[in-house]
């Protein structure tokens, strides 16, 4: 049975009211969220901090089935596969520049049962993430320098995009970064299926609006 390729929209709660994690969390899965994006920063790669495995384990334990994607801006992280591992998670996706052993990063995800995305930052050339699409299961081009939400789209990363969805037709490609009802046909046109957008659907008057709007202009995309 061939595989398809599905459009999944991930909001990433960076720029939500984290005092409210959860409830802001069930708001996003109950206007139609397919998965939640954490974004899990260390201070080190990226100069903003965020939470870690025990905040992920608190909200696992409220929310049962969702499908938790972490995105580690993280300096180790294979520091933190175990612990997110068992806080729950279901996709650890890392950034590859300050991994010295990628394919190791990768096999020890797998190992802790969890899909494996592997990132790379606007700076990045997408020959670098290439060499790893074999062993992972998902490549996140950002669209903004790491850090904080609420930044501008660089329209220049959709040619990463581009040239992935062209070699890899079936590969799971994410964007981050920016995205939202201005820009999300650009990333869908590029070839992007799975879309992070943070401030765009947090700040909406109708996220599940905003939602579906999302997905069904990358859904359209692929059908062509
Ligand atoms: O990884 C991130 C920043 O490093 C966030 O996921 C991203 O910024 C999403 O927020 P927004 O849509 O507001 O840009
Ligand atoms: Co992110």
């Amino acid at each position: 049975m061939t595989r398809h390729l599905k459009a999944l929209i991930g909001p990433s709660i960076l720029n939500a009211d984290l005092s409210q994690l959860y409830e802001e969390s069930q708001k996003l899965l109950d206007n139609g969220a397919d998965y939640l994006h954490l974004d899990v920063m260390d201070g080190q790669f990226v100069p903003n901090l965020t939470f870690g495995h025990p905040v992920v384990k608190c909200l696992r334990g409220k929310i049962k089935d969702a499908f938790f994607e972490t995105h580690m801006m993280v300096e180790k992280p294979e520091q933190w596969i175990t612990p997110m591992a068992d806080a729950g998670v279901n996709q650890y996706t890392f950034h590859i520049e300050p991994v010295k052993d990628v394919i190791e990063v990768c096999r020890k995800v797998r190992e802790h049962g969890m899909k494996v995305g592997v990132a790379i930052k606007p700076g990045t050339p997408v020959s670098e993430v290439e060499k790893y699409i074999s062993i992972s299961d998902m490549v996140l081009i950002m669209t903004v320098e790491p850090g904080f939400g609420g930044q501008k789209f660089m329209e220049n990363q959709m040619a990463k995009v581009q040239y992935l969805r062209e070699n890899y037709p079936l590969l799971d490609i994410e964007v981050d970064g920016g995205v939202g009802p201005s820009t999300i046909n650009c990333c869908a046109n590029a070839g992007a299926n799975m879309i992070v957008s943070g401030t765009a659907i947090i700040g909406s008057a109708d996220q599940a609006a905003t939602i579906k709007l999302l997905r069904s202009t990358v859904q359209d995309a692929i059908n062509k």
